[in-house]
């Protein structure tokens, strides 16, 4: 998938078709979008902002992302998209009118048919709205289409449901609005090294991802990334993860820790990601670190049923 900087150093795509929105999380009403822009057709694209608006108007409300804009451009090319415009956001951006705007995709870029989602807005006071695009490309022979709300089970899917979700440790919610897991990338880090003393060694997960799910413990599955660790296809893991403080040992950093189920070795630097199956039970403190191991053994039993009904 081809990354343009900008809408004015995406000149190549003209003709293209193309969605418009943040794509925080690349959920199912997202990905509704995407198959609209394959069915209109090629050269396939998705125009999103960088940092996302949020962050530069209202720096104090933004929300923790899904995921950063690495694994988003991955979601992208995985809904087999063909390019990714990333327009930088700032301030002055944001002042640009809803004509400005019009201009910048239909006579800049030159896209033919342009995708959103029923409520998507956009210019200056978010003045501009379906009905005004629509307007501005008929008047250039190019198309709108708007995708109607992508519902499951009665809740529409948006990003924000999904941090909600994520936020509450709701992940096999999450994972419904999202059509996959949950998951976040990071690097293995030393622990106090407990863990291998209490017969559950756990690598300490470093990320960079800003939404984590609440404290507690779930099943997951991991996959190593990256050089030399291997390909694409590289299997997943079934693991058991705890996100916390420790309370039984008073630690005071919250800490994402996952024990890979069938895995001995050295972890230490290795770059993983990390997919949030389901929340097994909220964390707490233990009299004795011999109930903790007892603990730690049913929910291993607990992440393994998981797991093998999510892998059938
Ligand atoms: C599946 C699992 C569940 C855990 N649940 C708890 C818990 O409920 N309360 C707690 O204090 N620690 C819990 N822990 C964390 C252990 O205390 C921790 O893994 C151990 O102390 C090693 O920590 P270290 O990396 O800091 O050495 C859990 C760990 C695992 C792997
Ligand atoms: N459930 C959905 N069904 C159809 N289109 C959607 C859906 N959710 C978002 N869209 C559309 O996808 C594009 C990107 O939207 P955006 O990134 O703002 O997502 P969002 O999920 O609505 O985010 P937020 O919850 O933060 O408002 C927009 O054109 C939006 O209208």
């Amino acid at each position: 998938m081809k990354v343009f900087h900008g809408v004015t150093e995406a000149r190549e795509l003209a003709g293209c078709s193309l969605a418009l929105g943040n794509f925080d999380g690349v959920h199912l009403g997202h990905q509704a979008l995407f198959a609209e822009v394959r069915r209109q057709g090629a050269p396939t694209a998705a125009l999103t902002f960088q940092p996302h608006p949020g962050k530069v108007l209202q720096p104090d409300l933004a929300p923790k992302l899904i995921s950063l804009l690495p694994r988003k451009l991955e979601l992208f090319e995985a809904c087999g998209l063909e390019a990714a415009v990333v327009q930088p956001f700032t301030r002055e951006y944001a002042r640009h009118s809803p004509r400005d705007f019009e201009a910048s995709l239909l006579d800049v870029l030159g896209a033919r048919h342009l995708v959103v989602g029923y409520d998507f807005t956009y210019g200056a006071a978010r003045a501009g709205t379906a009905d005004t695009l629509r307007e501005a490309a008929a008047a250039r022979g190019a198309q709108v289409h708007v995708v109607p709300p992508v519902t499951v089970d009665g809740v529409v899917a948006s990003s924000s449901k999904v941090r909600e979700y994520i936020l509450e440790g709701r992940v096999s919610a999450a994972q419904r609005l999202l059509g996959r897991p949950f998951d976040l990338d990071g690097t293995v880090v030393t622990g106090h090294g407990r863990g291998r003393g209490i017969g559950f060694p756990t690598a300490n997960v470093d990320t960079q991802n800003e939404l984590r799910p609440a404290a507690g413990v779930y099943a997951i599955r991991v996959r190593f990334l990256g050089a030399p660790a291997s390909s694409p296809d590289a299997p997943w893991l079934p693991g058991v993860a705890n996100i916390g403080v420790k309370p039984t040992f008073g630690v005071n950093e919250v800490t994402i820790e996952a024990h890979l189920l069938d895995f001995s070795g050295d972890l230490y630097g290795r770059e993983l990601r990390v997919q949030f199956l389901e929340r097994l039970r909220p964390e707490r403190r233990f009299g004795s670190v011999a109930e903790l191991v007892g603990q730690i053994k049913r929910d291993v039993e607990a992440a393994r049923a998981v797991i093998a009904r999510a892998s059938e």
